[in-house]
C-alpha cells in the first residue's frame, strides 16, 4: 500500500492566497497595510534563503515587509535596542528575529524583549504560557501549520494517539500542546526515550522533529498512521551536491503510513504561510478591528 502524500506546498499556497484576499479589507478598515519586520544577524546561507523567501511572500500577500540585516559582530545590546524600536513602531505588527543567533548573543534575552503582542513567531514565554493555559496569543508557525495539515486530512483529531518525537521549544513542545488542545492523547518522545520504536508504533499521528535524517524507519510506523515530517536536514545527494531530507525514511514510510508529508514540499512551506497568517491576525488585534476568526 502506498501512502497519500500530503501536499503542504499546495496547502500553503492556498493559505497565502486566503491571507492576501483579506489584506485589502484590513487596509480599508485600518487605513494601513499589515507590516512584518524580520531581523537577521550574520551571514548563515540557509537563514539568508529563508529570510528572502519570507520577504517575498510578505510582499506577495500585500503586506509591508521590512528586513534588517545586521553584521555577525552586532552586540546583544544593539540588537535589543533595535527590537525595542520595533516594539514602539506602530507600523510594525510582527517582529521575527531569525534564529539561530550568533553564539555571543543570548537568544532568550532577545526573544524576551519582543512585545508578546508582536511576537508572530510565538516564541516569547508569554505566548508559550498562553498556549499552555489555552489563552489567545501567538502559536509558533511550524506546529500550527502541522495542525492545519492534520485537520485537513483527518478532521476531528480528538481521542487519537499522537506521538511527537522531539522536545524543542519551537516545535516539539508547542506541537504537543496543540495536539493536547485538540484532545489527542499525547506522548512527547526524544533521544533518551526507551523503546522509541514501540512508542512510535502506537501513534495514529506521528510528528518527527528531531533533526536526524531518515531516523524514523518504515517498521516504526503503525499501518495507516498520519506522519508529519518536520525535519529539514541538508544531506549529501551522492553527486557532489546536497539535498533536503526529513527525519523520516520517506521511501520506507510511504509503504506503511496512511498519509505523509514530503521534504521538501510538506511542512516547510506551511511555516511561512502561517507567519503571514499570524501577522494579519496581529494587525487586526493591534488595530482593534474585529475579524472573522474562522476565515484566517
Ligand atoms: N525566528 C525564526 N522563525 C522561524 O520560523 C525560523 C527561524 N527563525 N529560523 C530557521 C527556521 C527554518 N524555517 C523554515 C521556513 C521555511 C522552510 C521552507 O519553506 N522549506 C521548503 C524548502 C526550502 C529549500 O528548498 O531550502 C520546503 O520544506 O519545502 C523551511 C524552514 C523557519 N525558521
Amino acid at each position: 500500500m502506498s501512502a497519500r502524500i500530503i501536499d503542504g506546498k499546495a496547502f500553503a499556497a492556498s493559505l497565502r492566497e486566503r491571507v492576501a484576499a483579506i489584506v485589502p479589507a484590513f487596509e480599508a478598515a485600518a487605513g494601513r497595510k499589515p507590516g512584518l519586520t524580520v531581523v537577521i544577524v550574520g551571514e548563515d546561507p540557509a537563514s539568508q534563503v529563508y529570510v528572502r523567501s519570507k520577504g517575498k511572500a510578505t510582499e506577495a500577500a500585500g503586506m509591508v515587509s521590512t528586513t534588517h540585516r545586521l553584521p555577525e559582530t552586532t552586540t546583544q545590546d544593539a540588537l535589543i535596542a533595535l527590537v525595542r524600536d520595533l516594539n514602539a513602531d506602530p507600523a510594525v505588527d510582527g517582529i521575527l528575529v531569525q534564529l539561530p543567533l550568533p553564539k555571543h548573543i543570548d537568544e532568550q534575552a532577545v526573544i524576551a524583549t519582543i512585545d508578546p503582542d508582536k511576537d508572530v513567531d510565538g516564541f516569547h514565554v508569554v505566548n508559550a504560557g498562553r498556549l499552555a493555559v489555552g489563552q489567545e496569543g501567538f502559536v509558533p508557525c511550524t506546529p500550527l501549520g502541522c495542525i492545519m495539515l492534520l485537520e485537513d486530512r483527518l478532521g476531528d483529531l480528538s481521542g487519537l494517539n499522537a506521538v511527537v518525537v522531539g522536545r524543542s521549544n519551537i516545535v516539539g513542545k508547542p506541537m504537543a500542546q496543540l495536539l493536547l488542545a485538540k484532545s489527542c492523547t499525547v506522548t512527547i518522545a526524544h533521544s533518551r526515550t526507551k523503546d522509541l520504536q514501540d512508542v512510535c508504533g502506537r501513534a495514529d499521528i506521528l510528528v518527527a522533529a528531531v533533526g536526524r535524517p531518515a531516523m524514523i524507519k518504515g517498521d516504526w510506523i503503525k499501518p495507516g498512521a498520519t506522519v508529519i515530517d518536520v525535519g529539514i536536514n541538508r544531506i549529501d545527494n551522492g553527486e557532489g551536491g546536497t539535498k533536503l531530507a526529513g527525519d523520516v525514511d520517506f521511501a520506507e514510510a510511504i509503504e506503511v503510513a496512511g498519509a505523509i508529508t514530503p521534504v521538501p514540499g510538506g511542512v516547510g512551506p506551511m511555516t511561512i504561510a502561517v507567519l503571514l497568517r499570524n501577522t494579519l491576525v496581529s494587525a487586526y488585534r493591534r488595530a482593534g478591528v474585529p475579524y472573522e476568526k474562522g476565515a484566517i
